[in-house]
């Protein structure tokens, strides 16, 4: 069987003030092939300290490690923050993924509810800090939130540099590079616990197949075990071996639209077959709850028929993503993890 390797880039070239223009065209133009062709890639020498990259896991591990009575005072009404597990299909009490997640006071619709929605429905409230029914962030602990903001700053940074570069190789103009460059972070904690061989078999999977709802997210994973999976334009499921110091960069559906189809927003899910849990830390970056998600103009030309898509903003495919992962029970049974090559 033909080995799947997905681009390994090394950004430091771009980073640095010392590169010449073609050296940073080099790593603009792999960034733009690896998002168009694969919809993912490996980052490495991107200057976030590894020191906070493991700082980060760990504070998450020691959360998932607290009592269930703990955990579960972190939980929130709304689908999109606080915490969250599931048990999945296996006829049994085992937690296969728990998450933590957190958002940024976005300003988003008016008053912080979907237009339309039944304000008395938990998928109508939208992550404001606080939103309109006044849920907010549940931070474990000052330091974990002190650390969160640290980690998310770096991150940060380096997307805007990622950004600059698709918009280099794309040859954005101000107008798009500004509108991109409007997206904001959340982040989440996930936390597995190793399915057995048998489990899967039954159709146990921790995280169900699915797409990032944003523009990209960087994946910190823990790197002792091959636990995630995505998916190839073919349908085909290939192992992503983790590579210690490199995140994992996803493209999400927001790319995908915004860049009128170019970009894959790439299917991926997680099977966590191991000697121990596992943690990743997920930043996603993503455009603000009220942004349109037409092609940019530079796009739309060459792109694919924008018509095609009902929701119009990017708050809409957020929410519906959001309670396509919640409800991912139906999609597991529908996409069983044996099925992986
Ligand atoms: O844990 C992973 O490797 C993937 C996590 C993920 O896909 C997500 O949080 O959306
Ligand atoms: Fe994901």
């Amino acid at each position: 069987m033909a080995v799947y390797s997905l681009p390994v880039i090394d950004i430091g070239a771009y980073l640095s003030s010392d590169s010449s223009s073609e050296q940073r065209q080099t790593v603009a133009c792999a960034v733009d092939k690896a998002c168009s062709q694969y919809g993912t890639f490996y980052l490495v020498n991107h200057e976030v300290p590894q020191e906070l990259c493991d700082k980060i896991r760990t504070l998450g591990r020691s959360f998932f490690q607290l009592s269930m009575e703990e955990k579960h005072k972190h939980k929130v009404g709304s689908l999109a923050r606080g915490y969250w597990s599931s048990s999945g299909v296996l006829q049994t009490d085992k937690v296969q993924i728990e998450t933590l997640s957190f958002h940024p006071p976005v300003n988003c619709y008016h008053n912080g509810l979907l237009p339309d929605a039944d304000p008395a429905s938990p998928s109508a409230r939208l992550p404001t800090v606080p939103d309109a029914l006044g849920e907010q962030d549940s931070w474990p602990s000052k330091e974990f939130r002190a650390l969160t903001k640290e980690y998310t700053d770096h991150i940060l940074q380096l997307n805007e540099r990622v950004f600059d570069s698709i918009a280099d190789s794309l040859g954005l103009a101000d107008v798009s590079r500004n509108q991109l460059q409007k997206a904001v972070a959340h982040i989440g904690f996930n936390g597995y616990n190793a399915l057995t061989q048998a489990e899967i078999e039954q159709g146990g999977i921790n995280l169900a197949a699915h797409a990032d709802a944003g523009c990209l997210t960087f994946l910190n994973q823990d790197s002792d075990s091959v636990s995630l999976q995505i998916q190839d334009c073919g349908g085909k499921w290939h192992d992503v071996p983790p590579i210690p110091g490199a995140f994992v960069v996803n493209v999400g559906t927001a790319f995908n639209r915004l860049t009128a189809g170019r970009y894959i927003d790439v299917q991926h899910r997680v099977v966590h077959c191991s000697e121990k849990p596992r943690i990743s830390v997920a930043t996603f970056i993503a455009p603000p709850f009220d942004a349109p998600l037409d092609p940019l103009p530079e796009l739309a030309a060459v792109g694919e028929d924008s018509t095609k898509h009902t929701l119009a903003l990017y708050g809409d495919i957020h929410l519906e993503q959001e309670r396509a992962y919640i409800n991912s029970k139906a999609m597991v049974l529908s996409d069983p993890a044996t099925s992986h090559v």
